[in-house]
């Protein structure tokens, strides 16, 4: 098989990574999406909240793990989902709908649901290092996605 890509940032604070994240939420489209893995406390909520802002969310974005999908309304609607518990539900909650529909979605947990994923997505993971260094690889599957990374690694503003 073809080895895939991948974008490999570094940050040193919750504020940097959250940085990254603005930047790829002031970029995204309708039917992007983003599937986001990462030990417990590597960041995941940070960087969706990093999203977010990038797309014009305001108020306060947290961990969907009791709801499995929670609505933002920004510049375009963000759909967060955590899709952990999910086990027999997924056909019931429509989840192409999201995928497809006109907002971003953020999943995490993503192999809970492999069968289900768009096959043009974007996947994040978030790796820990010592204290506050995390590193984050984003491998883009389809040319929109790679595209955006392209975009997010020359963009330099506030760095
Ligand atoms: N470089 C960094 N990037 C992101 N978070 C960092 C970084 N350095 C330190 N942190 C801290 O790590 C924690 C990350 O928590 P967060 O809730 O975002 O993780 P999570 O992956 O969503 O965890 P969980 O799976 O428990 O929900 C925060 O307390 C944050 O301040």
């Amino acid at each position: 098989m073809e080895k895939r890509q991948t974008y490999t940032f570094y940050t040193r604070s919750v504020e940097e990574t959250q940085a990254l994240a603005e930047k790829l939420g002031k970029r995204v489209e309708p039917g992007d999406v983003f599937t986001l893995s990462g030990d417990l406390g590597a960041g995941k909520t940070s960087f969706t909240q990093g999203l977010a802002r990038g797309m014009g969310i305001e108020g306060v974005v947290n961990s969907p793990t009791f709801t499995i999908i929670k609505e933002y309304i920004g510049r375009l609607p963000l759909y967060h989902m955590d899709v952990y518990r999910i086990e027999d539900e997924a056909e019931d909650l429509g989840l192409d709908e999201y995928f497809y529909g006109d907002g971003v979605t953020v999943i995490e947990w993503p192999q809970m649901i492999a069968e289900q994923l768009p096959e043009e997505r974007c996947e994040i993971v978030i790796k820990r290092g010592a204290e506050d260094e995390r590193t984050l690889i984003f491998t883009p599957i389809g040319s929109r996605y790679q595209i955006l990374c392209e975009a997010i690694k020359h963009d330099d503003s506030g760095d």
